[in-house]
């Protein structure tokens, strides 16, 4: 793996809201979820990176050097997919792709034709007729038909049914497999992406909360369970826990699992769970 995207100091201020100071590495072959609440910065980040709207300070570099934005060479290493998929909807599909691959020198007629029978879209059909579903497979194909080394999705699958969700995903990482590139996805959908991304980015108030590695992260943690009046004041390591009637639930740093009363029911943590208790940590208590 190497290093194709770094973000040195990257800041964006809007009148309420600042994302960054950040640092920000993203390697080839990797695929990462960037999730965060809403308003955390998600799509501001994913704007800044893809130059669509560029950071206010610091710089973007692509394979060590320094990006222009303003260079039509670097539209044709990055590709920026929204979930907008109004666009093009008085066109027919034909129309689109025509449009779109008039943008690019390197348009792969026979990848996209490709996937536009897996996913039984016909060339005659018109835009708008399309499902919402559709539509945005069209948008992927539409995106990653000049066959882009760094792309970037902002919550693509948000509103797709479970099985076009992961259709769309199959598509995603047959193309990462196949091209070496590095993709960043914003999501909502936690528990899905799991399967699908190896690193992971959570981001807090428009800061980099917790960076890394799926599975690292997941090492890092357990989650733990016990009756809910337990007295855990001997307990180390608690990143946060919430309370109901029935138990006392919360994230704990594994290499202090030990202090847990041995009652206790531990297992690994979802994304889910380190996203709740460790990055928000603001449904219950903390335990210092
Ligand atoms: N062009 C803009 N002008 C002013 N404020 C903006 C602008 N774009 C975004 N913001 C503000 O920046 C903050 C972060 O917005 P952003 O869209 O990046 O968050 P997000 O994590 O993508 O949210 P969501 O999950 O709801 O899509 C929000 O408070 C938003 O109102």
């Amino acid at each position: 793996m190497e290093v194709i995207i770094e973000l040195r100091n990257g800041i964006t201020k809007y009148k309420n809201f600042q994302l960054g100071p950040m640092d920000l590495q993203l390697s080839t072959g990797v695929i990462t979820a960037l999730i965060g609440r809403n308003g955390a910065g998600k799509t501001t980040l994913l704007e800044g990176l893809s130059g669509l709207s560029p950071f206010q300070k610091g710089d973007v570099y692509y394979y060590g050097t320094p990006i222009n934005f303003l260079e039509p060479e670097i539209r044709t290493k990055m590709t920026y997919i929204s979930n907008d998929i109004q666009m093009y909807s008085d066109y027919s599909v034909k129309q689109a792709i025509e449009f779109v691959s008039t943008l690019h020198k390197n348009w792969d007629t026979s990848w996209v034709n490709h996937w536009l029978t897996v996913f039984q879209i016909r060339a005659s059909v018109q835009i708008h007729q399309l499902s919402k579903g559709m539509k945005m497979k069209l948008n992927l194909i539409l995106g990653l038909g000049h066959r882009p080394d760094v792309v970037f999705l902002d919550e693509p699958t948000d509103g797709l049914d479970s099985i076009s969700r992961q259709q769309f995903f199959n598509l995603l990482q047959e193309y990462v497999e196949q091209e070496e590139c590095t993709v960043v996805m914003s999501t909502h959908y936690t528990k899905e992406v799991e399967g699908i991304c190896d690193h992971v980015i959570f981001l807090k108030n428009g800061m980099l909360s917790l960076v890394g590695e799926v599975e690292e992260m997941k090492e890092s943690y357990h989650v733990f369970s016990v009756p809910p009046k337990e007295d855990l004041s001997g307990v180390k390591g608690i990143e946060s826990f919430t309370t109901t009637s029935v138990e006392t639930k919360g994230v704990i740093q594994s290499q202090t699992v030990a202090t847990l009363p041995n009652h206790a029911v531990i297992k690994k943590p979802s994304l889910d769970d380190i996203f709740q208790y460790v990055v928000e940590n603001e449904e219950g208590g903390e335990w210092s």
